[in-house]
C-alpha cells in the first residue's frame, strides 16, 4: 500500500528534537524520523521507542523512528533542524556561530541530497545566520526555507502581557519583528488585547519592562537551566509552522524569511510576518511602520548582517 501519511524529518534528537517528535505524534501530523549523529544513536532510538509506547496508551497512529542514517530522512515533507549546540550562561547566541555553522554545513548538504522537496524550518542558533547558510548550501527555493524565532518571541511577549493583565492569553494579539537577538522589535503599537490597544491597558514603564524581558527571554531560560536553553516553547512554536504548511492552514506567523525589498531590506533572512501554507512561505507582509519602529528594525537588521558577514561557506 502506498505511504499516504506525511513524513516529518527532525534533525537533532536533543531537547527540542525530542519534544518536536512528541508534539508531532500527539497532533498526528505524520510519521516522524528523529535523526541524530551516530554517537546519539541510543538517544534517538530510546526517544522513538518511548514515544511509540505512549502512542499505544493514547491511541496515536503516527510512528517515530530513531535513526542515524540520512536515508531514513529522505523524502520528508517537512524537515525541522535543531542540530546545534545551545548556549550556556554568559554566552550570546552569536558565540555559537562557528560550532553550529560546522554542523549546518553537514545538515544542509544532506538536505540538498535527500530532501530537496521539503519545507525546511531551521531552529539552530544564531538563528538568522544559520538559516542564511542553510539556504545557500542546500540551494532550496526561498519559499521552502524559514527560520523559527518570531513565533517564540511573540509568544513570550503575549505570555508576559497576559500575566501583567491577569487576562486570558487567547485574547492577546501581538507581533515581534526582526532578528532573533536582543534588538528584536516588539511592535507595541500593533498589539491588542481583545481588540483594545495594549498602550491603553498597560502603563509605559510596565510595557517597557515587558519589552525588555521579551528581548532577553532566551537568556532568562539559559540562566535558569544553566546547561542549555529553552525547549518546550521552541518546540511548540516550530510545530505551529510545520502544521500550517502540512495542513495548508495559511496562518500568518512571524518567521525568518528571505527579504527582497520588503521593509526596504534585501538579501537576508529576517523576522517578518509570513503566510505559511502548502506553498511554503506564500506571502511576506510588509507592515507599515513609523520612523521610530523603522529605526529599531534597521538596527536589528544591521546586527543580523554583521553576524551573517562572519559566515564563511
Ligand atoms: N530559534 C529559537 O528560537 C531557538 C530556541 C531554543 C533553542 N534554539 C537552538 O536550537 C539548537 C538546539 O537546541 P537543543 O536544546 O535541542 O540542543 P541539544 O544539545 O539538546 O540537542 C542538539 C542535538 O543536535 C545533535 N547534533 C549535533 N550535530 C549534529 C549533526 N551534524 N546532525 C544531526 N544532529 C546533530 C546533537 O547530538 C544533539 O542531540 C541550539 O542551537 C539552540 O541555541 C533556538
Ligand atoms: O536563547 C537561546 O539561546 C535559545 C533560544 O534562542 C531562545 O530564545 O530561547
Amino acid at each position: 500500500m502506498a505511504h499516504t501519511k506525511k513524513k516529518i524529518g527532525l534533525i537533532g534528537g536533543g531537547q527540542i528534537g525530542g519534544n518536536l517528535a512528541l508534539l508531532a505524534v500527539q497532533k498526528q501530523l505524520g510519521d516522524v524520523v528523529l535523526y541524530d549523529i551516530p554517537v546519539a544513536e541510543g538517544l534517538v532510538k530510546g526517544k522513538a521507542l518511548d514515544i511509540n509506547q505512549l502512542s499505544a496508551v493514547d491511541g496515536y497512529d503516527c510512528r517515530v523512528t530513531g535513526s542515524t542514517d540520512w536515508k531514513d530522512v529522505a523524502g520528508s515533507d517537512v524537515v525541522i533542524i535543531t542540530a546545534g549546540v545551545p548556549r550556556k550562561p554568559g554566552m550570546s547566541r552569536e558565540d555559537l556561530l562557528d560550532v553550529n555553522l560546522k554542523i549546518m554545513r553537514d545538515v544542509a548538504a544532506n538536505i540538498k541530497q535527500h530532501c530537496p522537496n521539503a519545507f525546511v524550518i531551521n531552529v539552530a542558533n544564531p538563528l538568522d545566520a544559520m538559516v542564511f547558510a542553510l539556504h545557500k548550501i542546500a540551494g532550496l527555493p526561498k519559499n521552502m526555507v524559514v527560520g523559527m524565532a518570531g513565533v517564540l518571541d511573540t509568544s513570550r511577549f503575549k505570555c508576559f502581557v497576559a500575566e501583567a493583565l491577569g487576562c486570558s492569553i487567547r485574547d492577546v494579539e501581538a507581533l515581534v519583528l526582526g532578528g532573533h537577538g536582543d534588538d528584536m522589535v516588539p511592535l507595541v503599537r500593533h498589539s491588542t488585547v481583545g481588540g483594545v490597544p495594549l498602550t491603553q491597558l498597560i502603563a509605559k514603564d510596565k510595557l517597557d519592562a515587558i519589552i525588555d524581558r521579551t528581548r532577553k527571554g532566551g537568556a532568562e531560560l539559559v540562566n535558569l537551566y544553566k546547561t542549555g536553553s529553552a525547549y518546550f516553547a521552541p518546540a511548540s512554536s516550530s510545530i505551529a509552522m510545520a502544521e500550517s504548511y502540512l495542513l495548508d492552514r495559511k496562518r500568518v506567523l512571524p518567521a525568518a524569511a528571505l527579504l527582497e525589498g520588503q521593509y526596504g531590506l534585501s538579501g537576508y533572512f529576517f523576522g517578518v510576518p509570513t503566510q505559511i501554507g502548502a506553498g511554503g512561505v506564500e506571502k511576506i507582509i510588509d507592515v507599515q511602520l513609523n520612523d521610530a519602529e523603522k529605526a529599531e528594525l534597521n538596527k536589528s537588521f544591521e546586527s543580523v548582517k554583521k553576524t551573517v558577514g562572519e559566515v564563511k561557506l
